[in-house]
């Protein structure tokens, strides 16, 4: 479960007083609104990697805004998957090896058969090999996902997960984001301009 109470930001005079969040293990929110408002400002205060003026983020029951350092770090790598609006990956391995390296960090065992699992249900398996500069833009994007996903996080966060994807692809990313946080028991929060979520969300709010 992840809920916010009285969230305040503000980069100098750009000012943020974010609405109260909560979801609850299993299910899903969709943050939308014009573009300034504050969607991606939010998601990285939900994931700690900004820290709020006041308030707080409630993760697990572990408020992350009074956490710091390598505890916030160690809470992260074990609790918060997080799919950026550029794909991050390593270039000089494979990416198989990427999704490997993503459960070493976090001080899991090899996961092998979660990363090839996950690699097909996103249809890059064949691309496994590949280093992840020769991927496509769309394919990318797919690629963070599954690196997001890999030591099944109990909240996840993604920030226009499919603005690179077609409307298969679109349809397919979002169902199983949706998929795997119900099956992991995880929170998930989408923060996107894409209308064509719009129909696949439940709880939905909008920034104005
Ligand atoms: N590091 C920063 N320093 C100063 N201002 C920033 C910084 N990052 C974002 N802003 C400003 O804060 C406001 C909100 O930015 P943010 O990226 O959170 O909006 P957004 O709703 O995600 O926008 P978009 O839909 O265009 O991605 C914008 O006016 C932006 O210029």
């Amino acid at each position: 479960m992840i809920f916010t109470k009285n969230l305040y930001f503000s980069y100098n005079d750009i000012k943020f007083d974010f609405p109260d969040i909560h979801v609850s293990n299993g299910n899903a929110l969709l943050i939308t609104g014009p573009s300034g408002k504050g969607k991606t400002t939010l998601l990285h205060l939900l994931g700690g990697l900004l820290k709020a003026d006041s308030g707080l983020v409630g993760v697990r029951g572990t408020d992350i805004t009074a956490l710091k350092g390598k505890h916030l770090d160690q809470f992260r790598r074990n609790n918060i998957g997080i799919i950026f609006q550029q794909a991050h990956y390593i270039a000089s391995v494979s990416v198989v090896d990427n999704l490997l390296l993503a459960s070493n960090i976090a001080g899991k065992k090899q996961q092998r058969e979660r990363a090839m699992q996950l690699l097909n249900l996103l249809g890059i398996a064949e691309k496994a090999k590949k280093k992840p500069g020769v991927l496509s833009l769309g394919q990318q994007q797919r690629l963070s996902i599954a690196r997001a996903l890999m030591n099944y996080p109990n909240f996840l966060l993604a920030d226009e997960p499919t603005s690179s994807l077609d409307d298969n692809n679109c349809l397919k990313v979002t169902e199983l984001l949706l998929a795997e946080s119900r099956h992991s028991n995880a929170a998930l929060i989408v923060v996107s301009h894409d209308q064509r979520l719009q129909s696949l969300f439940n709880q939905k709010i909008v920034l104005q």
